[in-house]
């Protein structure tokens, strides 16, 4: 058993005992916390994937609260250990908490907590960067310049694709899926097809706007469509990037058969979870199809790739970075500190997680609420009013 040995320790006399099992961005988050009576201890252990021994050694016999992270494997043991030590707050510091058995929280009384909203343009921004780079080629480009090996302007030097005029291709048009739907279409005029299961009435608004808009100018309008299925999207889009949730329904959405119905020299852009991609046939299928691009931020099995992925030429990979701006980073510490000071303190739960920022704002208090609840329908927990 692994027990964690290095704790900062914020506001010794506090009455309430918040653990975070990792030092987050900013300082904001820690003071709003010790402000309001808080004894807040941050594990500061040189390890980066804290084992479930770890954290329970962590909650130990009192404990109000824990911000945990998402590479942290939330269920039974973790919420029935938090709960014998009184504990009935838990908040992820991500919008995304599939590391998070919800059911057996709920079971044991514990409010989950999550960061929506944040991170929506950050991590957008970086599925824009991850197909921008895929199709000009970016990585492999400046591997060849450091390597020495540019000798002059060529006709062929890094030919890629111009994203003008092409399809861009949503799957899961939520808050981040929109966001870079957006940017795909009003920075590089594509045209959007997107598959969700929900209509994602904003954004269609948003480009037919758009479209009017540059009629008017005398451009070609920029289009879009709902697909009906998935593959739909997967056989007409030039980029596709995916971004719904992880659960059983997403798991290995892209496999094989579905790769194999994309275009030939379409890009693939992942940076929701790893396992939407059956990433050892995505291995496969970039061998075989040099022309074919993948920008990923998340991997099936994180950290580690699977075998072969990281000879490719043709696939971009960074370490799940999506979330990663000051900004955000700090913003999400401050949404999860909230998320258990509001159940500690027995706050109402924000009514629209998806309008954050009275509680992000540095100069004023935030409100008396919990900012983002997944199961507060199932505590029963009240709805704020303000
Ligand atoms: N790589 C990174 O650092 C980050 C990754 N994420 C991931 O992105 C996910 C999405 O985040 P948000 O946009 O804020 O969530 P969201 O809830 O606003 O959007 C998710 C969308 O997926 C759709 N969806 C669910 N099941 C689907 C299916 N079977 N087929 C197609 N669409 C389906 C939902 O209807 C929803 O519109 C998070 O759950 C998280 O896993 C989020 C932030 C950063
Ligand atoms: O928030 C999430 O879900 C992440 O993956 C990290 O930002």
């Amino acid at each position: 058993m692994a027990t964690p040995v290095s704790i900062e320790v914020w506001n010794p006399n506090g009455k309430y005992r918040v653990v975070s099992t990792k030092p987050m961005p900013g300082t904001r988050w820690i003071r709003l916390l010790t402000d309001q009576d808080c004894r807040v201890e941050i594990c500061t252990q040189r390890k980066t994937i804290l084992s479930v021994d770890d954290i329970l050694a962590l909650i130990g016999d009192k404990c109000d609260g824990v911000i945990g992270q998402l590479t942290e494997d939330w269920g039974e043991v973790l919420f029935s250990g938090l709960s014998r030590a009184g504990g009935r707050a838990f908040s992820n510091m991500a919008v995304g908490y599939n590391n998070v058995d919800v059911n057996a929280a709920t079971k044991y009384g514990v409010a989950v907590g999550n960061t929506p909203g944040v991170l929506t343009e950050t991590t957008a921004e970086l599925a824009a960067s991850l197909s921008l780079s895929a199709s000009r080629r970016i990585v492999e480009a400046d591997e060849f310049m450091r390597a020495g090996l540019y000798d002059g302007w060529l006709p062929h030097l890094f030919v890629g694709n111009l994203l003008k005029g092409q399809t861009v291709g949503v799957i899961g048009a939520g808050r981040i899926g929109s966001a870079y739907a957006r940017m795909m279409v009003e920075g590089f005029k594509m045209n959007l097809i997107y598959y969700d299961l929900y209509q994602a009435t904003r954004l269609e608004k948003f480009v037919t706007a758009y479209g009017e808009f540059l009629k008017a100018s005398g451009e070609a309008p920029v289009t879009w469509r709902r697909a009906s299925t998935m593959e739909e999207v997967l056989r007409e889009a030039d980029v596709i990037s995916l971004h719904p949730v992880l659960d059983k329904t997403t798991y290995h959405l892209v496999n094989k058969e579905r790769l194999s119905m994309m275009k030939k020299e379409a890009i693939l852009v992942n940076c929701s979870r790893g396992p939407v991609i059956d990433e050892a046939a995505l291995v496969e299928h970039l061998k075989e199809n040099p022309m074919f691009r993948v920008g990923l931020d998340v991997f099936e099995e994180e950290p580690y790739m699977k075998p072969g992925l990281a000879d490719m030429k043709n696939a971009i990979v960074v370490p799940h970075i999506a979330s990663a701006s000051k900004w955000t980073r700090e913003g999400m510490a401050t949404l999860a500190a909230l998320n258990v000071l509001g159940k500690i303190k027995g706050y109402p739960v924000w009514s629209d997680p998806n309008r954050v920022e009275p509680f992000l704002n540095e100069n004023s208090p935030p409100p008396a609420a919990c900012p983002s609840i997944v199961n507060a329908k199932a505590l029963g927990l009240t709805a704020s009013k303000l």
